[in-house]
C-alpha cells in the first residue's frame, strides 16, 4: 500500500512514521523547506518519545520519504491524509485555509483514484469542502480523476502520540463511500493486533465525534477544578474527593486532576472553535462556555495564590518555574499554563527563572519576554521566594527538599499539579498550597 501525509508536524509525522512501520509506503509531505531538509538529514522537528527511533529505522529502508513536493509522490496512493493545521481564527471557529488549499492542490495533482481523508480536526461539513475544492481544482485542468473523501479524525495525545497511534483506544472513519471504507480498513488493519475497533459512521457525525470528545475531556477537567476550589474553600481535599469519584465505573477514575487549567495545541482551540459552531447554528454551548471561563481562571489562579502568599505587589519577586511545557513528555508550549503566568508576574515585576528538561528552545519562540533559563531544577530556585510547578515531570516528582530549601530565599512551594505531599512538605518547614488542597 502507499500513503501521502500531508503536513508532517505531531499528527502527520507521527501518523506517516508509524504507518511506514507497518509495511506502508509513506511520503511525508509539508511546505516547510526547512523541516523537510532537517526531517531528510534524520532531525526531527518536535519531541515525542520513541518517534525517532522509528523516522530513522523506515527512512533508512525506504519506505518513509520526506518531501515539499506532494505531485512527485501522488502517483499510485492509495490513501491521502491531510494532518495540516487548524488554528483558532479571530472569532474562535477553525481556520480551514491549510485544509483548503491542500485539498485545492490534491485537486490539481492528482493522477489515479485514492481516498483523501482529512486527520486533521476540522468542523462539520470540512469533508464536504475538501471534496469541493477537489473538483473545482480538477475542473480548471479538465481532468476527472475518481476519488472519495473521508474523515478519519486523530485522537493521540501528545507525549505518548506513537503508543496512542499504534495501539488506540478506537478508530473513527466516517465515509459515505465503500471503496474508501475498504481502502481505509487495509490502511488500519495492521494495528488491530492491538484489539482496537474500528467505528463506521457517517462523515458528519466522524467529524462532531472528535469536537465531542475533546470538549468531554476539557469538561471533566473544567469541572474537577470548579470543585478543587471549593474543596479548598471549604476544607476539603480534591484527591481524597478524585478517589472516591474515580471509584465508580460510570465516572472513571481517568482525567479528573485538578491543575493550574489545560493547555495544549487542542483543548484551547477545539472547545473555542465547538462554541462557534454552536452559535453560528443558533445552538449556544453554555456548557462549553462555562469550561472555556474556568479555564481561563485557573490559568491565572497561581498568579492570585501567589499575592496572597507574598503580598500583592510582586515587584522584583524572584520566582522559580519548574516546567513550561503544557504537559510532560513534550515540548509543546502551545497555550501552556506556563506561558500566561509567566507573562503576567513579569508584567507584575517579578523575576523569573525557569527550567523545563526538553521545552526551552519551544519556550524561547513563545515568550518575548526576558527569563533567565536554568540547566537544571536547582539552579532555577537560587534565591526564589516561591517555586511553582507548572508541569509534572517525573523528574520533578522526588527533588532533594533539603537541597531546595537551602537554595531558596522563602521555602514557598505552589504546586500546580498536586504531585507533592502537603504534609511532608509542610512538617519540612515549606509553606505549600496545591490546587483544592487545604491550607493545614
Ligand atoms: N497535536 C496533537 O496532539 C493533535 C492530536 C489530534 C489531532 N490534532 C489535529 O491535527 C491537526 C494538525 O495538528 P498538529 O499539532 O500536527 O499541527 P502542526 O502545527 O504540528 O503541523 C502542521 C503542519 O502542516 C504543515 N502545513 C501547513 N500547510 C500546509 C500545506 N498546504 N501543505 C503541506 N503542509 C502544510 C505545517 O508546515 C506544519 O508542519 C490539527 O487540526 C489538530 O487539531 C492534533
Ligand atoms: O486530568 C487531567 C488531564 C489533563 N489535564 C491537562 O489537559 C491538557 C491536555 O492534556 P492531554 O489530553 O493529555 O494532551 P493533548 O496532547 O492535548 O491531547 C488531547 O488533545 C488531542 C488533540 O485533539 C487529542 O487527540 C487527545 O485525545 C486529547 O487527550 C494538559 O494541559 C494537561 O495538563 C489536566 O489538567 N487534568
Amino acid at each position: 500500500m502507499k500513503a501521502i501525509v500531508v503536513g508532517t508536524g505531531y499528527v502527520g509525522l507521527v501518523t506517516g512514521a508509524c504507518l511506514a512501520d507497518v509495511g506502508i509506503h509513506v511520503a511525508c509531505i509539508d511546505i516547510d523547506q526547512e523541516k523537510i531538509d532537517r526531517l531528510k538529514q534524520g532531525i526531527l522537528p518536535i519531541y515525542e518519545p520513541g518517534l525517532e527511533e522509528i523516522v530513522h529505522r523506515n527512512a533508512e529502508k525506504g519506505r518513509l520519504q520526506f518531501s515539499t513536493r506532494l505531485d512527485e509522490h501522488i502517483a499510485g496512493a492509495d490513501a491521502i491524509l491531510i494532518a495540516v493545521g487548524t488554528p483558532p481564527d479571530e472569532d474562535g471557529s477553525a481556520d480551514l485555509k491549510h485544509v483548503l488549499n491542500v485539498a485545492d492542490e490534491i485537486g490539481e495533482k492528482l493522477q489515479d483514484y485514492a481516498v483523501i481523508a482529512t486527520k486533521s480536526t476540522v468542523p462539520v461539513g470540512t469533508s464536504l469542502k475538501v471534496k469541493a475544492a477537489v473538483e473545482a481544482a480538477m475542473n480548471r485542468r479538465g481532468q476527472h480523476i475518481p476519488f472519495d473523501v473521508a474523515s478519519n479524525p486523530e485522537f493521540l495525545k501528545e507525549g505518548a502520540a506513537v503508543r496512542d497511534f499504534q495501539s488506540p483506544d478506537r478508530v473513527v472513519i466516517g465515509t459515505e463511500s465503500e471503496r474508501a471504507r475498504s481502502v481505509l480498513e487495509q490502511l488500519y488493519k495492521p494495528f488491530q493486533l492491538n484489539r482496537h475497533r474500528v467505528i463506521y459512521m457517517d462523515i458528519a457525525s466522524a467529524e462532531m465525534t472528535k469536537y465531542a470528545a475533546n470538549a468531554m475531556l476539557a469538561t471533566r477537567i473544567s469541572f474537577m477544578n470548579d470543585i478543587a476550589n471549593l474543596c479548598e474553600a471549604v476544607g476539603a481535599d480534591i484527591n481524597q474527593v478524585r478517589s472516591g469519584i474515580g471509584a465508580d465505573p460510570r465516572i472513571g477514575s481517568k482525567f479528573l486532576y485538578a491543575g493550574a487549567g489545560y493547555g495544549g495545541s487542542c483543548f484551547p482551540k477545539d472547545v473555542k472553535a465547538l462554541i462557534h459552531t454552536g452559535r453560528e447554528h443558533g445552538q449556544r454551548l453554555r456548557l462549553l462556555e462555562a469550561v472555556e471561563a474556568i479555564n481561563n481562571d485557573q490559568k491565572q489562579l497561581l498568579f492570585k495564590k501567589l499575592q496572597a502568599a507574598l503580598g500583592k505587589d510582586l515587584q522584583g519577586k524572584q520566582i522559580a518555574v519548574w516546567g513550561l511545557a503544557f504537559k510532560p513528555q513534550t515540548d509543546d508550549v502551545r497555550e501552556a499554563p506556563a506561558l500566561s503566568l509567566i507573562d503576567a508576574l513579569i508584567k507584575a515585576g517579578a523575576i523569573i527563572r525557569a527550567y523545563d528538561p526538553v521545552a526551552v528552545e519551544e519556550a524561547c519562540k513563545h515568550i518575548p519576554h526576558p527569563v533567565t533559563y536554568t540547566r537544571d531544577e536547582y539552579e532555577a530556585l537560587e534565591q526564589a521566594d516561591a517555586l511553582l510547578l507548572l508541569t509534572e515531570w517525573p523528574e520533578f516528582r522526588l527533588p532533594d527538599w533539603e537541597r531546595v530549601k537551602s537554595l531558596m530565599r522563602r521555602p514557598l512551594v505552589l504546586d500546580g499539579r498536586n504531585i507533592y505531599n502537603p504534609a511532608q512538605l509542610r512538617q519540612q518547614g515549606f509553606e505549600y498550597h496545591g490546587i483544592g488542597i487545604p491550607l493545614r
